[in-house]
């Protein structure tokens, strides 16, 4: 299994320009067949959030076609970061969704946890479904966005539903750089699965700088490939989920669990 993330640098509240930025990278550096392809956090658009409003598809019209298309010209599935998304009413969600290479919508995830210290709860809505796995290439896999990140409970959720795999599409500013290494090491280690990381990087105009340092990590925690902080990037590893079996029998953890002593799972 392929996995391939495309790390750039988000032109806020310019979804042609981003648009136009994938599609290039695409085209330079045509991803092998059969691969996932992995996005960043609001892509389209950024933290524009003043103005989310106007930036929002409406489910995901317009976008949706897009990376439909992209997927079946490559043959390529693609984790296709989140974009802003109203379903009913003016409520804008951070929608993350997911195509395979026959262009077939596979899943969606709208954020449930909205960052405060980005101010997302003042222009957003969180999602109101719990995460669910869904079949990616005959496995089971996740996603979850951002912050979610310091949620451990989501993740162990997807793990327990055979989650082989959690995609985590981010903006995730440079000063908490360690806190994103660390929590998707953690992640992986923890549930003994790989985690993918997609991030952007950049000076937004609010002042923002964002983290870049993409990564892949395999469930014995081990980072498989990295990006710059700084750098337009496609950073790609190969992953085993053979390999899963292999460190849950030398570290056993989920035989070792004691669901009857712990009070919130
Ligand atoms: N876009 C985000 O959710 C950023 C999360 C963040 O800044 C943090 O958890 O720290």
């Amino acid at each position: 299994m392929k996995t391939v993330i495309f790390q750039f640098e988000v032109a806020e509240g310019n979804y042609e320009k981003n648009l136009e930025k994938v599609k290039r990278m695409f085209k330079e550096h045509e991803p092998e067949k059969g691969s996932i392809v992995v996005l960043p956090e609001m892509w389209s658009s950024g933290y524009d959030l003043s103005n989310i409003g106007d930036h929002a598809f409406h489910d995901l019209e317009g976008v949706k076609g897009e990376i439909e298309k992209l997927a079946v010209d490559y043959e390529v599935n693609i984790v296709a970061g989140s974009v802003p998304n109203i379903k009913s009413g003016d409520d804008v969600l951070n929608t993350a969704f997911v195509v395979d290479s026959s262009g077939e919508f596979l899943h969606e995830y709208s954020k449930i946890h909205l960052v405060p210290m980005l101010k997302e709860p003042e222009y957003l809505t969180g999602g109101d479904a719990s995460v669910e796995t869904f079949n990616l290439l005959g496995d089971k896999a996740g996603l979850v966005i951002c912050y979610d990140l310091r949620f451990p409970e989501l993740f162990r959720d997807l793990a327990l539903e055979d989650a082989k795999v959690i995609f985590v599409v981010a903006e995730w500013p440079a000063e908490r750089t360690e806190h994103w290494l660390t929590l998707l090491k953690a992640r992986a280690i923890e549930n003994q699965c790989y985690i993918v990381g997609s991030n952007t990087f950049g000076k937004q105009p609010n002042g923002t700088t964002f983290a870049g340092n993409s990564i892949i990590v395999n469930p014995f925690g081990e980072v498989l490939a990295q990006g710059a902080a700084d750098a337009e990037e496609v950073v790609e590893a190969d992953i085993d989920l053979e390999y899963i079996a292999e460190v849950r029998e030398d570290v056993p953890i989920f035989k070792s669990r004691r669901r009857d002593m712990y009070k919130f799972l």
